[in-house]
């Protein structure tokens, strides 16, 4: 069978290809306006305006052929035809920032320079114009031999001419391919600066705008007062704005497990639905509204510029450690979960700055965190303003996350003294330019971790819960004897709260700690689950759970569990990927051992310390 004509985007990072690549083939892969977005290569299908269905392949961003980091593989493999694909492109598609492009146009020559047929869309027009840069489109064309395209990725614009541009030249004899090409991206430098300079008409002081802003935010005292002000800002919307939606979610979970008593027999199916798939599954549920607050923020960080300037305020923090501001990027998407983050390492060139990275960023507070933290915040916390409208709660939750960072920055110290020594490589980043995040791109992205969490909460968030309520009921305990102590589970926690009671564990939260190694969020479930099995005719929701955690657990208990839940690798997903980022199980061996080590003296010492306090 004859393959489609494969097309495949390239060009340097941020200049767009995602958003290009979404507009036309209808993906959703991730934008975001930061270098290094993109680590893998991804396909999808569309059709040329004559008809003819073509391959599109969009790419890692790079900077030149040679590459510094894993994710410039991909690309050079691709581009020259040696990648996984087996099969030269039939046509390149490369993207250059309009607002930047003598730099983008290095990349550009040594692409021409492999010979193979190929459109250049000049991106981010809009952007131009905003600046008042004016760029001769038919000159640029002129000077490079290839049709030159202006367009605008995320309003499609100029997609139909793109595809007319790419009908024109796929059709086209091949030329000679030279084999082999100029690994050095500086013999293209001169002749990128000539180009630039005929084709460009009109540049006033280009990105004035970008500047002006940069002088506050990355400002040596202002900036990290920013930065500081912005977090903290951030995790107090996470409680205040969530109590209305949490309290629908309630409601209709409420009605739920009411309807399902009242319609169904009393059997072992309805009290499997009620209390593992209801109330267990949601007693996590219940936590989407903060999961997306919290996100909010985030993508609209993301989508400005302002997260690689946090990158940049936080080098010289980060190089403390050993690492450059280019880890925090990775380490910033394991806010999310720790799996992007370290597929997103791909991007730091190097090896043992990258090794470091992905040991760390387990400890960076994922999302599946946030149901625990909140369930045993809220119960122990009290929901009081102090003072100038700081909530409490808001703050115990920003001490939970600043825990975490610190824990990682003296592992990243240690781990760069030891295993993976080396000097830190500095930090070299461009600054995106800032722009308005666009409310459909937010919305979007909402949606898509609303739907991962959902998915996660009706998949293994319940198939674990489920599992934990039958091994939970069985066998049933005689008269006077405690079901959760009697049954299979209760009989395995007994034997692990043996090693974790000297850290102040009891009994339940035993219990909950190992099914919670499948998804962190079913701690909660499976106490939720385990209270409801001990007493089932108790009323149900997230505050009756909180009361019921808050009547039977000394508070230096609930606060060694935060902590456990701090620095534990309670995650197999996690582990897994580690393993293959780091093409072994040496490294993931190596990084449960000193999280799960971490984690007991953590949750030790905060036990006896608060112990010690009379807490
Ligand atoms: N204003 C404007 N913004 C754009 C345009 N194209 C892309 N963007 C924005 O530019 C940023 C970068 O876009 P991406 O598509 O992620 O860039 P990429 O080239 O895939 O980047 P990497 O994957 O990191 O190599 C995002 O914030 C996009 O929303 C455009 O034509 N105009
Ligand atoms: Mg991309």
């Amino acid at each position: 069978m004859k393959h489609a004509p494969l097309i495949v985007l390239v060009g340097n990072p941020n200049a767009g290809k995602s958003a290009l690549f979404n507009a036309l083939t209808g993906a959703r892969q991730k934008v975001g306006n930061y270098p290094g977005v993109t680590v893998e290569r991804h396909s999808g299908r569309m059709a040329l305006n004559d008809g003819r269905p073509v391959e599109l392949v969009d790419l890692p961003g790079a900077y030149s052929l040679e590459p510094s980091s894993p994710d410039e593989e991909v690309t050079r493999d691709v581009v020259s035809g040696n990648g996984e694909l087996e099969r030269t492109p039939d046509a390149l598609v490369v993207v250059a920032d309009a607002t930047n492009l003598d730099n983008h146009l290095r990349f550009v020559l040594q692409l021409k320079a492999l010979g193979r047929p190929m459109v250049l869309a000049l991106n981010m027009i809009d952007m131009a114009v905003r600046d008042g840069l004016k760029i001769d489109a038919d000159m640029l064309s002129r000077e490079l031999g290839m049709p030159v395209v202006e367009t605008v990725a995320v309003r499609k614009r100029g997609l139909e001419a793109l595809k007319d541009a790419l009908a024109g030249v796929i059709g086209r004899p091949q030329p000679a391919v030279i084999e082999g090409f100029d690994t050095d991206i500086r013999h293209f430098q001169r002749d990128a600066r000539r180009i630039a300079a005929a084709a460009i008409v009109e540049q006033p002081g280009a990105r004035k705008f970008t500047r002006g802003i940069d002088r506050v935010v990355l400002h040596p005292v202002l900036g990290p007062l920013i930065l500081l002000a912005l977090m903290f800002v951030m995790f107090q919307a996470v409680f205040s704005w969530s109590e209305a939606p949490i309290g629908w979610i309630e409601g209709a979970q409420g009605w739920l497990a009411e309807a399902a008593v009242a319609g169904l027999p009393d059997n072992f199916l309805r009290d499997l639905l009620v209390e593992g798939v209801i109330n267990g599954v949601g007693s996590v549920v219940v936590f989407l509204p903060q999961i997306l607050i919290l996100f909010l923020f985030i993508l609209i960080l993301e989508a400005s510029g302002y997260m690689v300037r946090a990158a940049f305020l936080m080098d010289r923090l980060m190089a403390g450690v050993g690492l450059s501001g280019r880890a925090f990027i990775p380490l910033l998407s394991s806010f999310a979960c720790a799996i992007p983050g370290i597929m997103a390492t791909r991007s730091i060139d190097d090896p043992k700055e990258r090794l470091t990275t992905i040991l760390i960023a387990p400890l960076m507070t994922c999302s599946a965190r946030l149901p625990v933290y909140a369930v045993i915040i809220g119960a122990f916390i009290p929901a009081r303003d102090i003072g100038y409208g700081v909530g409490l709660q808001g703050l115990v939750l920003l001490g939970l996350y600043l825990a975490g960072i610190a824990g990682a920055m003296v592992a990243a110290l240690v781990i760069r003294r030891t295993a993976a020594r080396g000097a830190n490589s500095g930090f070299m980043m461009e600054m995106p330019r800032y722009q308005l995040p666009s409310v459909r791109d937010v919305l979007i992205g909402l949606w898509q971790r609303a739907y991962v969490f959902l998915r996660r909460a009706g998949t293994i968030i319940m198939a674990v819960t489920v599992a934990l309520w039958l091994l939970a009921s069985y066998p049933v305990a005689p008269e006077g004897v405690k079901q959760s102590e009697y049954s299979v589970a209760g009989r395995i926690a007994s034997g692990l709260e043996v090693v974790l009671r000297p850290i102040g564990f009891n009994h339940e939260m035993s219990l909950a700690v190992i099914p919670a190694m499948a998804a962190r969020e079913v701690a909660v479930s499976a106490l939720q689950t385990v209270y409801s099995i001990d007493a089932p005719d108790e009323e149900q929701g997230a505050e009756a759970l909180g009361r019921r955690l808050s009547d039977s657990w000394p508070l230096p208990t609930a606060l060694a569990f935060l902590a456990w839940f701090v620095f534990a690798p309670q995650c197999l997903s996690t582990i897994a990927v580690a393993r293959r980022e780091t093409n072994g199980w040496r490294w993931p061996i190596v990084m449960i051992v000193y999280l799960f080590a971490l984690a007991y003296i953590a949750a030790g010492a905060t036990y006896w310390v608060a112990t010690a306090l009379g807490l």
